[in-house]
């Protein structure tokens, strides 16, 4: 399976320029023989949020037809990183999926909102998992600051994940443990995690790449360079079956001391 990690240098506050930019990039992604394309988190405003009364997307409405009108047109599934959304009176840092039939087909909220970057000021918490499939393959999606919690992409795993989706905009200062717990979560899930980080800078962090795929076995198929990149990755499912018939975690799990 064919997918495209789009490393983005998001414009800060500027929903207008990210679109044409994503549109850009999808078209790109399917020209290479893309089945899947990825974005990063909050790629329609960046983390501009004292203005997003202003640049948020309404209910999604802006992201959702741009997805719906390019996965069908272009027969690709688009994995939609995060936008910033406003729902109601609330605002939402929101990841949706759409398949190449141009069908919306998941919508998450991100559940734990990071405090570093003043999220939880502005945002409201997501309640739910985010689960879905593509092609008859289990998938789940989870952004950025949610990977600190294990917890959290084994709950997806045991759901039947076997590919976790990460977008992020993930400050350089802190990429070592973006690596390191994206190779972790990796390995002791035993599945395909493909994490999609951004490059460039706002007026509190700069972004250095280091987007990553990597297999279920633990190896880094592609780590992204300090670049805007569109970069294809083969994926082979088969390999998390292999993997997990050589050392069998789900079935030595003692759940009953988890608690
Ligand atoms: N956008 C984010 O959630 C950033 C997360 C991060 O920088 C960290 O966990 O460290």
């Amino acid at each position: 399976m064919k997918i495209a990690c789009v490393q983005l240098d998001i414009v800060f506050g500027a929903p207008k320029e990210n679109f044409l930019k994503v549109e850009e990039k999808v078209r790109e992604a399917a020209s290479l023989g893309a089945r899947i394309v990825v974005l990063p988190e909050m790629w329609n405003t960046g983390y501009d949020l004292t203005r997003l009364e202003e640049i948020a997307d309404l209910e999604g409405e802006n992201t959702k037809k741009l997805f719906s009108r390019l996965s069908k047109e272009l027969n690709i599934h688009i994995v939609g990183g995060s936008v910033s959304t406003k729902k109601g009176d609330k605002f939402y840092n929101t990841m949706y999926v759409s398949n190449s039939s141009g069908e919306i087909i998941s919508e998450y909220n991100k559940v734990h909102l990071i405090k570093l970057m003043d999220e939880h000021h502005y945002f409201e918490e997501g309640n739910e998992k985010n689960l879905f499939t593509l092609d008859g393959i289990e998938m789940g999606g989870i952004i950025c600051y949610d990977l600190r919690f294990p917890e959290w992409t084994r709950v997806h795993t045991l759901n039947g994940a076997k590919v976790m989706f990460i977008p992020a905009e993930w400050p350089d200062i802190r990429i070592d443990h973006w690596k390191i717990l994206l190779q972790a979560r990796a390995i002791e899930n035993q599945i395909f995690i493909i994490a999609v980080n951004c490059v460039g800078s706002n007026p509190n962090n700069s972004f250095n790449g280091n987007s990553m795929v990597i297999s279920p076995w633990g190896e880094i198929l592609w780590v992204g360079e300090n670049e805007e990149t569109v970069q294809l990755v083969d994926i082979d499912i088969e390999q998390i079956e292999d993997v997990r018939k050589r050392i069998p975690i789900f079935q030595d799990r003692r759940e009953v001391l988890y608690k």
